[in-house]
């Protein structure tokens, strides 16, 4: 049995846990305790799929998770990582060197896998909403914010920041700041996250522009904590930059983990190409494979 296949991309892990080889129980609790990365294996979610055989021409779905068990819509690296799985498992030329689609909760993404060997995988993520209503974004009164959720004045902890909330499948905050750092997103990432105007909770991108090509980013999930890169981050943020005037149609994204390119064609339709690798494939130990085990049976008797 192959319980897991771990990846990650500039630094953000995920596992696939494919259920061809395994008969892992998906729940909140289950994902919690293989994620945690001292009781468990350790990673920044989980990547359950594929749901059905995949065949050629026909969408593959997953289901996506955070570490903290919950529904993460969709993840820019976790797609790539999935689409590297795929290419390993069925190999074929549907998969290699041409385009095929992986289905997520949050909709249809097209993948391409540039170079197997090296990791390299394009992904069209879509095009984004600035739409307060799609992100949600509330007013400070709690009801709902009407409009564009653009340059939106944020009060967190008696600072005021002006803020672009971006939805491309998750809900994301772009915060423009003359310094990201790890110190910050730690500081302020979980307070905007959870801040009371976003109902569904929201990611959070520190970022600043080297000219206009070129951007520094800092990032903030909700559901995984700080991580040292994220894809759906930095589409979200490269789009809220172009949105403010800030870059043109193509932006090089460098977070702590690594880099990834970012293009925005000229209707906002956004294409995100960067690696990952596998680093690992195994098996549950008998005595997690037993807490598991507890976890379904508590949940069944619930
Ligand atoms: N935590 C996020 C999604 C993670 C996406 C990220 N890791 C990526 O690479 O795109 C959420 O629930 O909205």
């Amino acid at each position: 049995m192959i319980d897991f296949f771990k990846y990650q991309a500039a630094g953000n892990d995920y596992l696939v846990i494919d259920p061809r080889h395994t008969d892992f129980a998906v729940s909140p609790e289950a994902i919690r305790l293989v994620c945690d990365r001292r009781r468990g294996v350790g990673a920044d979610g989980i990547l359950y799929g594929p749901l059905e055989q995949p065949r050629a021409g026909v969408p593959v779905a997953l289901s996506l998770y955070n570490s903290d068990g919950s529904d993460c819509g969709r993840s820019g690296n976790g797609l790539r990582m999935f689409a590297l799985h795929l290419a390993a498992q069925e190999p074929g030329d549907w998969v290699d060197g041409r385009e095929f689609t992986l289905r997520t909760a949050a909709g249809d993404c097209p993948v391409r896998i540039l170079d197997a060997a090296a990791g390299r995988v394009q992904v069209g993520m879509g095009r984004p909403s600035f739409d307060a209503a799609d992100v949600p974004l509330l007013t400070e009164d709690g009801t709902p914010y009407s409009g564009r959720a653009v340059r939106v004045p944020l009060t967190v902890d008696g600072e005021q920041l002006t803020v672009t909330c971006v939805y491309n499948g998750n809900p994301h905050t772009v915060v423009p700041v003359d310094q990201p750092s790890p110190h910050l997103a730690g500081r302020l990432g979980p307070k905007i996250a959870r801040h009371v105007r976003f109902p569904e909770a929201t990611n959070v991108q520190f970022m600043r522009m080297r000219g206009r090509d070129v951007m520094e980013l800092e990032v903030f999930e909700r559901g995984a904590g700080y991580v040292t890169a994220s894809g759906a981050s930095a589409c979200a943020a490269a789009s809220a930059a172009r949105e403010l005037g800030l870059c043109d149609g193509r932006v090089e994204v460098r977070m702590p983990g690594g880099s990834m390119e970012i293009t925005i064609s000229a209707d906002g339709w956004v294409t995100m190409t960067g690696d990952a690798e596998q680093v690992a494939v195994g098996s549950f130990a008998p005595a997690l494979r037993t807490r598991l085990d507890r976890l379904t049976t508590a949940r069944a008797a619930r």
